[in-house]
C-alpha cells in the first residue's frame, strides 16, 4: 500500500501555533493543486466522529499536548494513500512536531523535498490565536492552552527545523507580513523545487 506514495512530492509545513501554516497551505492548494493534510485537522475530524479514540485525543489536545506519534502518523499515511492516485504533491501541515516524528515519517512514508518554515513572533501568534478563538470553536484557542502550545513548540518543534537545516531543505518565510506577501515568498520556495 505504501508503495503508492513512496515517490510522492512531500513538503513539511512547520511553524508555531497561529503562525499561518493553514492560511498559506490554502493558497498553495489554490495555485499549485497540492493536497493539504493538516495533522491537527485530521485529529479534530476523529474527535468530531465521537469515537472512543476521539475522546482520548480531545483530552490531550485540550491540554495543548502532543498526541502519540503512531496515532498521528497512521492518520497521515492513510490520508496520503487515499489521495495518492490524484495528488500532485502533499503539504503536510503541523507535522513533524518533534524530530522523532520526522524520522518515523521517513522510515514509513518517504523523504520531504522541502520544509517550509512559517515564522512569526510569539506575541503575534498569541494575538492571532486569541482573535481566531472568538469564532473558531477550537477548544485549544484559549489563553491557557495557547501558552502551553507555544512552550511546547519552542521546546519540541524548533529542533525539527535545525534538524532539516542540516539537510539544506529549509525555506523560512516571514509570516509577520500580510498573507499575500508571505505567499509570494512561499511561491518562490515551491517554484525552486
Ligand atoms: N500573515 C498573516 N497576517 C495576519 N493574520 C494572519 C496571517 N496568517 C494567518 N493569519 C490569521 C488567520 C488565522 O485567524 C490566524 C492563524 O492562522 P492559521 O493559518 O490558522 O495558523 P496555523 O495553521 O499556523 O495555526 P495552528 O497551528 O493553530 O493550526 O491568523
Ligand atoms: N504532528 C502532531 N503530533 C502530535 N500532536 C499533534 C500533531 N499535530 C497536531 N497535534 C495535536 C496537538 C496540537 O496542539 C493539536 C492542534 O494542532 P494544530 O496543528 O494546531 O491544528 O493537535
Ligand atoms: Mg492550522
Amino acid at each position: 500500500m505504501a508503495d503508492k506514495i513512496k515517490d510522492a512530492k512531500i513538503i513539511f509545513v512547520v511553524g508555531g501555533p497561529g503562525s499561518g501554516k493553514g492560511t498559506q497551505c490554502e493558497k498553495v492548494v489554490a495555485k499549485y493543486g497540492y493536497t493539504h493534510l493538516s495533522s491537527g485537522d485530521l485529529l479534530r475530524a476523529e474527535v468530531g466522529s465521537g469515537s472512543e479514540r476521539g475522546k482520548t485525543l480531545q483530552a490531550i489536545m485540550q491540554k495543548g499536548e502532543l498526541v502519540p506519534l503512531d496515532t498521528v502518523l497512521d492518520m497521515i499515511k492513510d490520508a496520503m494513500i487515499a489521495k495518492a492516485d490524484v495528488s500532485k504533491g502533499f503539504l503536510i501541515d503541523g507535522y513533524p512536531r518533534e524530530v522523532k516524528q520526522g524520522e518515523e515519517f521517513e522510515k514509513k512514508i518517504g523523504k520531504p523535498c522541502l520544509l517550509l518554515y512559517v515564522d512569526a513572533k510569539g506575541e503575534t501568534m498569541v494575538k492571532r490565536l486569541l482573535k481566531r478563538g472568538e469564532t473558531s470553536g477550537r477548544a485549544d484557542d484559549n489563553e491557557e492552552t495557547i501558552k502551553k502550545r507555544l512552550d511546547l513548540y519552542y521546546q519540541a518543534t524548533e529542533p525539527v527545523i535545525a534538524f532539516y537545516e542540516g539537510r539544506g531543505i529549509v525555506r523560512k518565510v516571514d509570516s509577520e507580513l500580510p498573507p499575500d506577501e508571505v505567499f509570494s515568498h512561499v511561491s518562490k520556495a515551491i517554484d525552486s523545487l
